[in-house]
């Protein structure tokens, strides 16, 4: 075996190409065995294999600097860069990181998690090199999903103006997570698709070099000819015109080619664009065949290719994609949108049956804030399914453009609160604070599945402005669902179990928590009131008032940082109504990353459980009695 021998990217320099090849497949089975215990990244990190060599064997990380996009196909890399024997932690409580990590190694020099970061990352890589007087290779991995993100246009936009030296390598494997999609992935595939393009744009470059200068109305006409022949022949030429030199598309599993390719990218100066075809999943057929399933898979038997998964309830994001099928057939305002995330946000039932009224934009979840914001303008009900960790990029869209015009458009954010092995980058832990600030929101989050149909309801017959509900990314708790769809009267809570010892103000999986240690309690003589806050914006007001005058010791929880968080808007309301001398005590995520893990440890290493309110509520007690 040659992989075992690979412990850091010089190890890669002495071998052969056809070692380099054999390492090439001994790399994609050693993924495969150890994702099929972990699970992870599986397809977009075999797509990257002989990329990902060729990069250690030519340049000299980490001196040269690789930029992985998103950084969920960097698998390989780390591998080759001492982290071989921490595969069996991978997004594991304390172990190796799913994404590029730099206090894992020197040679992560750039985080990411989420997507289109990286050319902006490279370029100001290149104008700090360059100010240093430095000489090292600046090098963008980036997706052709990921191109699609607004911040890589943007940043495009710059690096053709300054003209630095730097590498971007596009690497094309026609996926996004779904089926990429939009006019540049077309354009994508016009090169791709075309054999004898390289052939043509070589002819027709050297024929244009060959039409003498002259001067007058004729020299304006040929440069016209120029370009008009340039645009029908050469489709390489938008990131020309951009001030990249773009070579491509080569074959990103031919090693030799690869090799050879990026060696000439690197003798030309300023940015070039290498853009390389893969195939997503490449090396084990399941992958290969559906590289969709197997972007993010779970741990699955290897012959059969059989994911693993739990059985039980359904998740929240089947019950949401579910009642949006039921609400739509009965209203036929409702539209609904995701950015670039059909599968995860559970639409793919939904996009079968109402193929006109489902909008993949891309990864591009501020364009998708205004475009619901204009849909809700023409009076349609757009749904924005949205990731809460991926609706941070739409903060200004969602203020400017939607709660400040009151406009009716329905947040279906997922992924809210925990979410496991994704960690720190993807925690939904924000979206509380970052929207229950802005007027005119309303936000609400169920406590179970049933409760989530019913706010999808209470969501699509409000009419008085945008509203949110959140959901986690988590089964439900196999609740009944027949019940009737009902709306909930916006900014009522509800009292599930009674008590005086002390109230606890739950916010979703929290409810289930509080109900646990309620029943403990109950055991030792405390009598802990359960109430479900399930509108987190606005508050209920007449219950806060009735706690005052009962002056009860008040705990809230919540799944969300505690800083701006649900706690702090309870603790605002009695401060700014002169309530004071009230016991409350607020359990919310502390000030820090939380880092990867199973969802029940992250709840436990930051005190969201049942065994943690019960210490809080034993620890209030004295307090009351003395209060008294
Ligand atoms: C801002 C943002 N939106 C959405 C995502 C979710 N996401 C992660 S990877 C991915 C697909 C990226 O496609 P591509 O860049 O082509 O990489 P591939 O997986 O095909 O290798 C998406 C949509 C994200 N990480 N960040
Ligand atoms: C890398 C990335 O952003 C996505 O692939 C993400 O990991 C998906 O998360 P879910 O598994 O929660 O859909
Ligand atoms: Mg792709």
């Amino acid at each position: 075996m040659l992989l075992e021998h690979i412990k850091q990217p010089k190890d890669l320099k002495q071998l052969s190409i056809e070692q380099l090849e054999q390492l090439a497949t001994e790399t994609r089975q050693f993924l495969v065995e150890k994702l099929s215990i972990t699970g992870g990244h599986l397809s977009s990190n075999l797509g990257v294999v002989e990329l990902t060599i060729a990069l250690h064997y030519l340049f000299n990380s980490p001196y040269d600097k690789f930029i992985f996009d998103v950084g969920h196909q960097s698998y390989v890399h780390k591998m080759f860069t001492g982290r071989m024997d921490k595969f069996d932690t991978l997004r594991k409580y304390k172990g190796l990181c799913g994404f590029v990590k730099r206090s894992e190694s020197e040679h992560d020099v750039w985080e990411a998690g989420h997507s289109s970061t990286s050319l902006s990352a490279a370029m100001g890589m290149a104008i700090a090199r360059d100010l240093k007087g430095e000489h090292n290779r600046v090098v963008a991995i980036i997706g052709d999903g990921a191109l699609t993100g607004g911040m890589a246009l943007e940043a495009m936009n710059h690096i053709g103006h300054e003209k630095k030296n730097l590498m971007v390598i596009l690497n094309d494997n026609e996926m996004s997570i779904a089926p990429n999609v939009g006019a540049l992935h077309n354009y994508l595939g016009k090169i791709r698709s075309d054999k004898h393009y390289v052939k043509v744009k070589e002819e027709v470059e050297y024929l244009i070099k060959k039409i003498p200068a002259i001067g007058g109305t004729l020299a304006k006409t040929i440069e016209k000819l120029k370009d008009s022949l340039k645009y029908m022949v050469v489709p390489g030429v938008l990131f020309e015109e951009l001030g990249f030199t773009y070579l491509g598309p080569v074959d990103g599993h031919n090693l030799p080619l690869l090799l050879e390719t990026i060696k000439q990218a690197e003798k030309i100066e300023g940015p070039v664009m290498l853009h390389v075809v893969t195939l997503k999943g490449k090396g084990y057929s399941p992958a290969e065949a559906d590289s969709h399933a197997w972007h993010g898979a779970s741990p699955y038997k290897i012959e059969s290719g059989q994911m693993l998964k739990a059985v039980g309830p359904p998740m929240y994001t089947e019950v949401f994609g579910k009642s949006l099928i039921e609400l739509a057939r009965e209203d036929s305002r409702i539209v609904a949108i995701t950015p670039a995330m059909p599968g995860g946000s559970g639409l793919l039932k939904f996009a079968a049956e109402f193929p006109d009224r489902m909008f993949d934009v891309g990864i591009a979840e501020q364009h998708a804030a205004t475009l619901c914001a204009a849909l809700a303008g023409e009076g349609l009900k757009p749904v924005y399914a949205v990731y809460s960790t991926f609706l941070q990029r739409a903060y200004d869209q969602v203020v400017h453009d939607i709660c400040r015009a009151n406009l009716n458009v329905i947040f279906a954010i997922d992924r809210a609160g925990y979410v496991g092995p994704d960690g720190e980058t993807h925690q939904g832990v924000y979206d509380i604070a970052f929207l229950r600030s802005i007027p005119n929101m309303v936000l609400m989050m169920p406590k179970d599945e049933n409760e989530l149909r019913h706010m999808m309801k209470t969501a699509v017959d409000y009419d008085a402005g945008p509203i949110a509900v959140r959901y986690p990314r988590i089964s439900g708790l196999g609740v009944s669902m027949e019940e009737p769809y009902r709306a909930i009267p916006i900014g009522t809570w509800e009292v599930l179990r009674s008590g005086d010892s002390a109230v606890v103000l739950a916010v979703g999986p929290m409810v289930q928590e509080a109900m646990e240690a309620a029943e403990q309690l109950a055991k030792e003589g405390l009598q802990l009131r359960v109430v479900n806050a399930r509108f987190i914006k606005p508050l209920d007001e007449a219950m806060l008032q009735q706690l005052a005058k009962e002056n009860v010791p008040i705990i809230t929880m919540e799944e969300g940082a505690q800083a701006g968080g649900f706690g702090g808007s309870v603790l605002e309301y009695f401060a700014s109504h002169d309530m004071h001398g009230l016991q409350i005590k607020i359990l919310g995520i502390p000030d820090y990353f939380v880092e990867h893990g199973s969802v029940p440890e992250q709840r436990k290493e930051t005190g969201l459980t049942a065994e943690r309110l019960m210490a809080e509520v034993k620890a209030l007690m004295p307090r009351k009695r003395q209060h008294a």
